[in-house]
């Protein structure tokens, strides 16, 4: 259950989710910035950009998936549309709301969760969710019904709630993460790499609850993965990204024809072999680059508008 209010906030548009052109740059200090050791008068300064003009478009009620390699800028993507950092270029909208000018509204708007959360670590899971709980103003007992809920589906067994995190495994902590960003239902949630870590029952347990999620609440599911089989599953449409762009971008099935019609192996075609062609990575000599896909499959990955599932 998110607030009616909240509810109201989300209900002007059915995109969720638009990215235009964003651009994140790190490192761009100037010579004089930098420690002397690494001046150069020769070596201006390095800049990586993480997130290089990506553009895309996420309906209500999407679960989308962004499968990169690491380093590929998945989690820079996410912290802008979270407004955790600012971006350098391009526009970021959540439910029509600009994530610099109207930055409270989408923070009410959305939910980040992200491997590296923090916690009282010498509280219990239900401790720290019933924390979080008061922090979102939700009633005490509709609080504890739904945390207990929350936790118990994602496979905690009733002794594990009241364990102190500490105890527990850091597989079991990220579930607990998991639990408290599903707390307020939000209406775009954000997931960073939700699975990494997991036991496969673990994986599976979370894979199930995405998917309750948008069945049950409406909530829109943004989530960062490198595992292939779960963005296969999982997701309604993905996009690849490496090295800050996004080399394609379609539904998984939609991916794996365009890759096997190329390579000849329509119909076998895996989300691995997709991958691997579309990063550069493949042994497949025909096909040579990301830039040959968008030039025979060219999508929204180029640039265009189709936002549609
Ligand atoms: N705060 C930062 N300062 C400098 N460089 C950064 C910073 N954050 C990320 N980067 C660089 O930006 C690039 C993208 O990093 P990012 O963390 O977004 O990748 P990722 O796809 O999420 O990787 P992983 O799967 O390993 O989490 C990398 O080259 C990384 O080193």
């Amino acid at each position: 259950m998110s607030s009616p209010d909240i509810q109201r906030l989300a209900a002007r548009t059915d995109v969720a989710l638009e990215v235009q052109n964003a651009v994140k740059r790190f490192g761009r200090e100037t010579a004089q910035q930098q420690p002397f050791w690494k001046r150069s008068a020769r070596k201006p300064p390095e800049t990586t950009v993480a997130v290089d003009h990506i553009s895309l478009t996420v309906q209500r009620g999407e679960i989308f998936g962004l499968l990169g390699a690491n380093g590929s800028g998945k989690s820079t993507l996410i912290r802008l549309i979270s407004t955790l950092l600012v971006p350098d270029g391009g526009e970021i909208r959540v439910f029509g709301y600009d994530v610099q000018r109207e930055e409270r509204t989408v923070r009410r708007l959305i939910n980040r969760v992200s491997v590296e959360a923090s916690f009282f670590k010498k509280l219990s899971a239900l401790e720290n969710l019933m924390y979080a709980a008061r922090l979102y103003d939700l009633p005490g007992v509709y609080a504890r019904r739904r945390s207990v809920e929350i936790l118990r589906s994602l496979g905690l067994s009733e002794k594990r709630l009241y364990e102190p995190l500490e105890h527990m495994s850091r597989g079991m902590q990220q579930k607990v993460a998991i639990a408290r960003g599903l707390l307020t239902s939000p209406v775009l949630l954000l997931l960073d790499e939700p699975t990494t870590g997991l036991d496969p029952r673990s994986k599976h347990d979370v894979q199930r609850f995405i998917l309750r999620m948008r069945a049950e609440h409406d909530t829109t599911v943004f989530l960062t993965t490198h595992d292939m089989d779960e963005a296969d599953r999982l997701c309604d449409r993905i996009a690849i990204i490496d090295d800050g762009r996004i080399v394609a971008l379609d539904t998984p099935q939609g991916l794996k024809d365009a890759i096997g019609a190329r390579n000849g192996k329509n119909g076998s075609t895996t989300m691995e072999d997709v991958f691997m062609a579309l990063t550069g990575k493949s042994l497949d000599d025909d096909f040579e680059s990301a830039d040959d896909f968008e030039s025979e499959y060219g999508n929204e990955a180029t640039g265009g508008s189709n936002g549609a599932r």
